[in-house]
């Protein structure tokens, strides 16, 4: 007997948690997402076995039931979900970015004996539904699970297994205590670089061309600002008070750096910068072999190519050859005639490691791992 796993929203994260948990053949997928063209997409792509007519067909007939959807999406299929009949023994859980309001959505359904766990994959991406769904996505991220007062080890355990094929490093930790984590690393970040964004807007009628200078810097700490507005939005309204607490640490902190400016003392500025340098390099990082660290790592290959046409090609080939799938791909400097920095990202160390081995075989490019 297969064990029936419906997962309601299959986009991103639904996708990926589909493909990871299809490593296990004893899985039977069943999917169902409000748009029938993304259940349909991920049939296709092998993701799900079956496409349910509905939430209510999906969640009735499943062992376990797994929410992918928009964390406000979520509580409000809670409250539908309080007239459906749920398999005496079945374990529902989520995977969204907050936690504590969606624990409280789940005491209704906990009182009528359905079991609740919290779940949260903290790995991700600015891209969002089915087609960038990757089987590799939860690989070394911590998956934080929240169950309640009720839930029994033994329930934590079989959910804990279903979820070892996404290869992600399973925590339990309490809502409240994950939401005010995730607001500080994932959330809060999150305003600022929309924000930074809506800075460079509102300026661009003075400065039309300052748009086309936003080079490495402004890039790498904007990328999470092209992420979807639902998902975020739906996150700032449940999080908000902890939010607060952090825009009222940065409104101080932006004082600071004010009264830093006027005073223009050049070893409180050095400082500044190198207090946060000695923190940021002492982070968990992306060195050979290193395990997810506070932050949602990439790890990242430097390669310096030549700048002549065909390049980027030549060298995904060769990693595509040898079966290495990569998560992102930028150039950081081209100027012609002269080499460029070609920046690679994998999923693991062990990914980047071998495409290293693989690259070094197949070409002379110096390749660097900062
Ligand atoms: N994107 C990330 O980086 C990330 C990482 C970890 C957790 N999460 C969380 O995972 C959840 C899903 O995020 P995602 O990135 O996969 O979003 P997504 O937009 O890629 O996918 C959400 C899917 O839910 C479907 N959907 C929306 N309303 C629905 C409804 N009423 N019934 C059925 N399906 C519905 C959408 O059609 C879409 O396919 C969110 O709660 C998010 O907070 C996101
Ligand atoms: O890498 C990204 O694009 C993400 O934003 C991923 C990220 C994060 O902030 O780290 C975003 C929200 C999730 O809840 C978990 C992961």
């Amino acid at each position: 007997m297969k064990t029936t796993v419906s997962i309601i929203g299959l986009g991103l994260i639904g996708g990926s948690l589909g493909l990871a948990l299809k490593r296990n053949p004893d899985v039977h997928l069943v999917g169902f997402d409000r748009s029938y063209a993304t259940a349909d997409e991920a049939f296709r792509r092998g993701i799900i076995d079956t496409i349910a007519p509905s939430a209510k067909s999906a969640c009735e007939q499943a062992d376990f039931v797994i929410f992918a959807t928009p964390v406000n999406t979520t509580v409000a299929i809670f409250e539908e979900a309080l007239e459906w009949t749920f398999k005496e023994h079945a374990i529902v859980t989520d995977t969204g970015s907050t936690k504590k309001p969606i624990m409280d959505a789940a005491v209704a359904l906990q009182e009528k004996g359905i079991t609740f766990i919290g779940g949260h994959p903290m790995a991700g991406s600015h891209k969002s539904g089915v087609s960038a769904a990757m089987e590799h996505l939860f690989e070394n991220a911590y998956y934080i699970l929240t169950p309640s007062k009720t839930t029994t080890e033994h329930q934590i355990t079989l959910l804990e297994t279903l979820l070892e094929t996404t290869k992600a490093k399973l925590i339990v930790l309490q809502a409240e205590e994950h939401d005010r984590m995730t607001a500080i690393i994932s959330h809060f970040p999150h305003l600022v670089a929309s924000s930074l964004v809506g800075r460079l807007a509102a300026q661009e009628e003075q400065q039309p061309f300052v748009k086309r200078l936003a080079a490495g810097g402004f890039r790498d700490l904007t990328r999470i600002a092209s992420a979807d507005p639902v998902m975020w939005r739906d996150i700032t309204i449940q999080n908000r008070d902890e939010l607060l607490t952090q825009v009222d640490g940065w409104l101080d902190q932006m004082n600071t750096i004010r009264s830093m400016l006027v005073e223009n003392n050049p070893d409180q500025i050095f400082d500044f910068f190198s207090q946060a340098k000695t923190y940021r390099d002492k982070l968990p990082s992306t060195y050979e072999g290193a395990v997810q660290g506070a932050l949602y790592m990439t790890f990242d290959l430097h390669i310096d190519i030549p700048d002549h046409p065909g390049i980027i090609s030549e060298i995904t080939k060769i990693l595509a050859d040898a079966d290495i799938s990569l998560t992102n791909i930028r150039i950081v400097e081209t100027r012609t005639d002269v080499y460029g920095i070609l920046v690679i990202s994998f999923q693991s160390a062990a990914e980047r490691k071998r495409a290293r081995q693989v690259l070094a075989q197949a070409t002379d490019y110096s390749m660097h791992v900062l």
